[in-house]
């Protein structure tokens, strides 16, 4: 593989310009520089994963090197990257991680920039673990940002909502890198034959504490993809707490489901395996890209009952689609439950961020009841942990829809989950449950139209 620093710095330089997933960007690469080998490819997720993941407490050292003078976004990454290195990979000399950056900086950046990342660089390494760090007593919010790496806006909403203690488990689980867990559809294989698969090619998996059909590969180092069980339509990628979401809408065979934020389709195909393939799920998305990988996605998995939409799922009317038994409603959302998987959504948000998505989130809830018959149920899940975005749409539907109540998730989930109970709502925790961090709420309507 061409200099892998090189590529590290150009993935983090193009996220910084364009919002982008960090892994597609890395599939590209590593596709592009086939030659790499293992080693090549774990160094470069690693760097740019770190470097996303530590943002905050790298850009921290940066200011102090430099005194809080003003530092162009490109140099600033080049310091985090160089930085990363010398404080969090104990494998690099910090000699080797100076002197490559140094390299790296000679090829975009003229003389007196070098001269300066090298000088930043070195004060770095020659300050050890001698850092003026932020006082817990006196600027409370600030050292939990920096010390945890999340925005400060984040940090204080942890420290006022969840107290110190809990505060800082939550966002410290944040930081620990998420291995794959994948759903098996037993359409195709029985999990203990795609269990022996991954354990004749002498790859770790493990049976999921919480759920019987899914499997946690805690070493997989590449791209599931490519993997045979994969191409073969026996496992979906997909965490626990997100399959936690199609069971608690519990479809039967035979079933109108509607999925308005279908997306790829993680979760439309698993209800489509709960329905053993009977029955008609309508899988909405605006997105239709997405909607053509779903459909790819149901091909490879052999799963015929779904079609998909593509729309706002806002614009569409009842009178047109008709009513469902069963409508899901997996909102788009910010995302602080997945940061463990993608560390630069961070970034991408402000404090007022979780207020706006709840807008619409109620507009999509509101809309989603209209499609639900009478006996009907209703979930509504986000991959998120701000009450703004959950706890608050929920009750305000309930508040806004006197002919609709709230069922308690966990009786729909096996027993495993019942300490995921938040009132009649369910609430995964990285920290707690080794999952996504999930909300879901279940709703049915009692009166109303047939
Ligand atoms: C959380 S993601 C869904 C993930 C998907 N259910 C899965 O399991 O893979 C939310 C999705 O909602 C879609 N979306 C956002 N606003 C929408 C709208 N007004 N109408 C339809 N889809 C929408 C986005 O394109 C995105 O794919």
């Amino acid at each position: 593989m061409d200099n892998i620093r090189a590529t590290a710095y150009r993935i983090l330089l193009q996220m910084e310009l364009r919002p982008a997933h960090p892994d597609r960007l890395l599939r590209t690469a590593m596709e592009r520089q086939a030659a790499g080998d293992d080693r090549d490819r774990a160094l470069l997720t690693e760097l740019v994963y770190g470097v996303l993941r530590w943002r905050r407490r790298l850009d921290w050292h940066v200011d102090v090197l430099v005194g809080g003078k003003k530092v162009d976004p490109p140099v600033r990454i080049l310091l985090r990257l160089g930085l990363y290195q010398i404080l969090f990979l104990t494998k690099v000399p910090a000699h080797a991680a100076v002197h490559e950056t140094v390299e790296l900086a000679k090829t975009s950046h003229p003389k007196h920039i070098v001269g300066f990342v090298n000088g930043v660089l070195r004060q770095a390494v020659r300050r050890g673990n001698d850092w003026p760090w932020p006082d817990p007593a006196s600027q409370p919010v600030q050292a939990l940002a920096v010390e945890t790496s999340h925005p400060d806006w984040f940090a204080e909403y942890a420290l006022r909502r969840w107290g110190i203690d809990e505060a800082r488990r939550v966002l410290e689980a944040n930081n620990r890198p998420a291995g794959i867990t994948v759903r098996v559809n037993t359409r195709r294989a029985p999990p203990a034959q795609v269990r022996a698969w991954f354990e004749r090619q002498g790859l770790a998996v493990e049976l999921s504490p919480v759920l019987d059909r899914a499997l946690r590969l805690p070493s997989l180092r590449m791209d599931v993809r490519l993997l045979e069980p994969f191409r073969d339509g026996w496992i979906q990628v997909q965490d626990e707490a997100s399959q936690l979401v199609s069971l608690a809408l519990a479809p039967r065979p035979g079933e109108r489901v509607l999925d308005l934020c279908a997306g790829f389709g993680g979760k439309t195909t698993h209800l489509a395996d709960l329905m053993e393939d009977q029955g008609e799920i309508t899988a909405v998305d605006q997105a239709a890209w997405k909607l053509e990988a779903l459909q790819e996605n149901a091909a490879r998995q052999g799963l015929t009952c779904i079609r998909t939409h593509a729309a706002d799922a806002l614009s569409l009317d009842p009178d047109r689609l008709g009513l469902f038994h069963r409508v899901l409603v997996d909102a788009p959302c910010t995302g602080f439950g997945v940061l463990r998987r993608h560390p630069d959504i961070k970034w991408r948000r402000s404090v007022k961020a979780p207020f706006r998505a709840s807008r619409t989130q109620s507009a999509l809830l509101r809309h989603a009841a209209r499609f639900v018959r009478r006996g009907g149920v209703l979930v509504y899940a986000t991959c998120t942990l701000f009450e703004d975005e959950n706890r608050n749409v929920a009750d305000g539907f309930l508040r806004d829809h006197p002919g609709w109540e709230a069922e308690p998730v966990v009786r729909h989930l096996p027993e495993t989950c019942r300490d995921m109970a938040d009132g009649p709502y369910l609430q995964t925790w990285p920290h707690r449950h080794g999952t996504d961090g999930f909300f879901i709420a279940r709703f049915r309507k009692v009166t109303g139209d047939e």
